[in-house]
């Protein structure tokens, strides 16, 4: 759900984002203040496994322990929903193991969260399949926005989509499955149940280190964002009003197979650790230990009942999204481990005694060894050729998530919309806006995949605030705001004075998007010419002349997108405005239709 809307107990999610450079700094800037906000309070007690690698879930009111999972993502982050969130009217205190809807679905691991809800992955016990459960804070506002996105979810599903002959663009949104309540310490949740997906294309982009992804991705990504967008404007009359990297999400493949996958090696690292626990009691029972070794067991041992202690107050899991194979440094590697290439197993007896001068006994040994040895590693064994594997790897599929601020063409919930860096001049003038800032906020999306930082990244100033920033950035790329949207923006005269020109701004330095593509991220001649022709109609000042996601779809710079190379919609024109798609630029009046 989205970021722009007061609702209780809102705070900014820590550390989204690692700050790219802006293109435009103002001289006058003396502090450079990033996206990135400052940590949630101390308070926040994330569940950190004791030893070096996992992360652990203990349930205050079970007071059950469930064994380590492992984070095999690539998501390292230690930030989480806040404990002081789990209240009435908060989050639901979710754990492992917990059954929903009459014991239908059972929570496996934690995937994520949001200002709105914990994610969970599941189990459903009827299809046998893994599922993604959205479980919402249980305040009235939060529910009554849950359910508003259940309805539009429900108008943007893939039974909707599927028309014989034509191309299913419903596949590049989220597929609600269900929904339902659950009631729990700190109220009635709405819960909601997803297809599984991996990581969003933040993880990607930190992946490539703010360094822009391979071109090859950024088409394909591109053109299922707007192939989704189409579907959403014209067949659905909704408008996302989010789009942003956090918000587009990466399927993650075989998702049965991956799961198993995780789970088997967090098994795994799970029996290692017992049995260095194991081995460690042993020792301190053992007559042979050292006196120094006994010292360290001892302190090991002390420290562990003192965490253990610890974790009986915590209740927040450490997110563990499922690793995709194109986001995921390590994907590879767990894989080759799965399928015995170098499954880590334990020591044999003499080099135990003599590394960690303890004793096990060779019954405890053996079990531990059958225990992985009995782990179906049969299921990866993979007998693709090269060329079908690296095939794979070429091909990146994504959709379309958290509808959570989404609204109706012809009804807009607020007009406090979109992320900062990829609102649209329209909405900080105060002007109408429609589906066509959804494609404002897609270029600018693009433009970061590509480049690695955020499009516009503004700043407040001594004398200006980060409207005014954002404002002046937008004109120093794309030229001067149209005198309609000065005209008809609600807040323009807080911008501008009477003859045009920006109140608090006076020094601009333009710097059109060809030339910052070719001087700044060093694009070739030829690249920086075909992106900003590609980006530059979707970036259009006055939303009335933006070009449309679908004819967008059939752009040239498009043309060759892997596995979507046939895929160009006959409908649409290449560089028209979307003025005849209903609420394109301005909420449709009257009774609400949908
Ligand atoms: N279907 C899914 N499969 C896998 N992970 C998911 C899925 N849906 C959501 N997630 C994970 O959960 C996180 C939170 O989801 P989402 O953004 O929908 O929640 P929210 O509470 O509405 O958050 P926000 O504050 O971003 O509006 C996502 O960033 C993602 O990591």
């Amino acid at each position: 759900m989205g970021s722009s809307i007061n609702y209780p107990g809102y705070v900014s999610k820590p550390n989204q984002k690692v700050a790219g450079n802006p293109i435009f700094p103002r001289e006058n800037v003396h502090t450079k203040q990033g996206t990135a906000k400052s940590k949630l309070s101390l308070a926040l007690q994330i569940q950190k496994d004791e030893t070096d690698d996992g992360v652990s879930s203990l349930h205050e009111n079970s007071g059950e322990e469930v064994d380590s999972d492992t984070d095999y993502s690539s998501c390292d982050e230690k930030n989480e929903e806040s404990l002081r969130d789990y209240k009435p009217g908060g989050y639901h205190p979710a754990f492992r193991g917990e059954t929903y809807n009459h014991g239908r679905y059972i929570l496996v691991r934690k995937l994520g969260w949001g200002h709105f809800s914990t994610v969970w992955l599941a189990r459903d016990t009827v299809t046998n399949a893994h599922v993604a459960m959205k479980v919402v804070r249980s305040d009235k506002v939060y529910t009554e926005a849950a359910l508003d996105e259940i309805k539009l979810l429900r108008r943007v599903s893939t039974r909707n989509g599927s028309v014989e002959g034509f191309y299913d663009a419903s596949k590049h949104i989220l597929n609600l499955l269900d929904s339902f309540n659950h009631s729990g310490p700190n109220g009635k949740h709405v819960v909601m149940v997803f297809e599984v997906l991996g990581e969003n294309l933040l993880a990607l982009i930190k992946k490539y280190e703010h360094r822009g992804i391979p071109v090859m991705y950024v088409k394909q990504i591109a053109k299922q964002l707007l192939l989704g967008l189409d579907y959403m404007h014209r067949k659905c009359g909704v408008i996302h009003t989010d789009i942003k990297p956090e918000n587009v999400l990466m399927e993650v493949g075989d998702v049965e197979a991956i799961v198993k996958m995780v789970e088997l090696l967090d098994k795994q690292k799970r029996d290692q650790r017992k049995f260095q626990r194991r081995a460690t009691k042993t020792s301190i029972d053992s007559p042979t230990v050292t006196a120094n070794s006994s010292r360290s067991s001892t302190s090991a041992s002390l420290e562990r009942s003192t965490t253990r202690r610890l974790r009986r107050h915590t209740l927040i899991t450490g997110s563990q999204p499922l690793p995709s194979p194109i986001s995921s440094t390590n994907f590879f590697e767990m894989k080759a481990q799965m399928m015995g290439q170098s499954l880590p197993r334990p020591m044999p007896p003499s080099t135990k005694n003599n590394v960690n001068n303890v004793n096990v006994s060779g019954g405890e040994e053996e079990q531990i060894t059958n225990s992985l040895s009995s782990l179906e590693i049969s299921t990866f064994t993979d007998e693709r050729t090269e060329d079908e594997v690296s095939r794979e790897l070429d091909v990146i599929q994504i959709k379309i998530a958290d509808l959570g601020n989404a609204c109706w063409y012809d009804e807009h919930y607020t007009n406090s919309i979109q992320t900062r860096e990829y609102r649209s001049p329209e909405v900080i003038l105060g002007s109408e806006w429609g589906c066509s800032a959804d494609i404002w906020s897609a270029a600018c999306l693009i433009f970061e995949l590509l480049t690695g930082d955020f499009l516009f990244e503004p700043d407040e100033g001594h004398s200006y605030t980060k409207d005014d920033d954002h404002i002046a950035q937008m004109i120093e790329l794309l030229g001067d705001i149209p005198s309609r949207l000065l005209n008809t923006g609600r807040h323009a005269r807080t911008f501008f004075n009477s003859k045009g020109q920006l109140r608090n701004i006076s020094k601009l330095k333009y710097w059109p998007l060809k030339e910052v593509l070719r001087e700044k991220y060093k694009f070739s001649d030829e690249d920086a010419h075909n992106i900003s022709d590609f980006l530059l109609p979707m970036l259009s000042l006055d939303p009335q002349g933006r070009a449309d996601a679908g004819g967008m779809v059939n752009h040239p710079w498009l043309d060759g997108t892997v596995g979507l190379e046939a895929v160009k919609l006959s409908d649409r024109k290449l560089y028209e405005s979307g003025v005849d798609i209903p609420g394109w630029c301005q909420e449709v009046a009257g009774q609400p239709r949908h």
